[in-house]
C-alpha cells in the first residue's frame, strides 16, 4: 500500500503550517498577563516577563509580598494614615521580582514585557541590569513613570519603550 493512502484527506490538504499561531509579542504579553493573575493585590495586578535576544523567557514576576510575608497577615489596602498599614511598604513589584528571579547570569540586552509601564524604582533596576527595551501594555502616566522615562532616555543607547499594539485576538482558555 502506498504510504500516502494511510493519510486522511484533511492531512493531505493541510500540508502547510498553521497560520493562526501567536505572534512573538502576543505570546510574551500573554505570559505577562498570566503572571499578573498570580497577584493578590486587589487593586492592581502586574505581570512581567524578561526575554533574551534568542526569544527565550529568562525571568517572570508579578507584584506580591516578599518571601516569608504571609499574604493574609500583611495589608493589601493603601488608604491608611499609618504607612506600616499600607501595601506600598511591603509589595515587591512585578519587574523587581522578574529581575530577581531571572535564571542564569546577565540580562543585558533583554526585552522586558510588562502589563504596566515601570515605576521609577523598577526603572532604576532595569537601567542597572542593562535591559535594552520595554514593551508595556498600560501606563499610569504619573510622576513615577515620567521619572522612569527620563532615566531610560538618557541611557546610551536609550532604553527603548514601545506600547504593546493589541492584536484584537481573543483567547478563551479553560483551566
Ligand atoms: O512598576 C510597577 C508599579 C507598581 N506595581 C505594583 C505595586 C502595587 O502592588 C500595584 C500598584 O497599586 P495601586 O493600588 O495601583 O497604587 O502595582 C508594580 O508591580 N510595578
Amino acid at each position: 500500500m502506498p504510504e500516502d493512502a494511510t493519510r486522511s484527506d484533511d492531512d493531505k490538504r493541510n500540508s502547510g503550517k498553521r497560520e493562526d499561531y501567536l505572534a512573538w509579542n502576543e505570546y510574551f504579553m500573554l505570559v505577562a498577563r498570566a503572571a499578573s493573575m498570580r497577584s493578590k493585590d486587589p487593586q492592581t495586578q502586574v505581570g512581567c516577563v524578561i526575554v533574551n535576544e534568542d526569544k527565550v523567557i529568562v525571568g517572570t514576576g508579578y507584584n506580591g509580598l516578599p518571601a516569608g510575608c504571609d499574604d493574609d497577615k500583611f495589608p493589601w489596602g493603601k488608604g491608611n494614615e499609618n504607612p506600616l498599614e499600607n501595601k506600598y511598604a511591603y509589595v515587591v513589584h512585578a519587574e523587581q521580582n522578574a529581575i530577581m528571579n531571572k535564571i542564569g547570569g546577565s540580562i543585558r540586552g533583554c526585552t522586558l514585557y510588562t502589563t504596566l509601564f515601570p515605576c521609577n524604582e523598577c526603572a532604576k533596576l532595569i537601567v542597572q541590569s542593562k535591559i535594552a527595551k520595554i514593551v508595556y501594555q498600560n501606563d499610569k502616566e504619573d510622576w513615577r513613570s515620567a521619572a522612569a522615562r527620563k532615566m531610560f532616555q538618557v541611557q546610551n543607547p536609550p532604553i527603548l519603550s514601545e506600547r504593546y499594539e493589541p492584536s484584537g485576538r481573543e483567547i478563551r482558555i479553560s483551566l
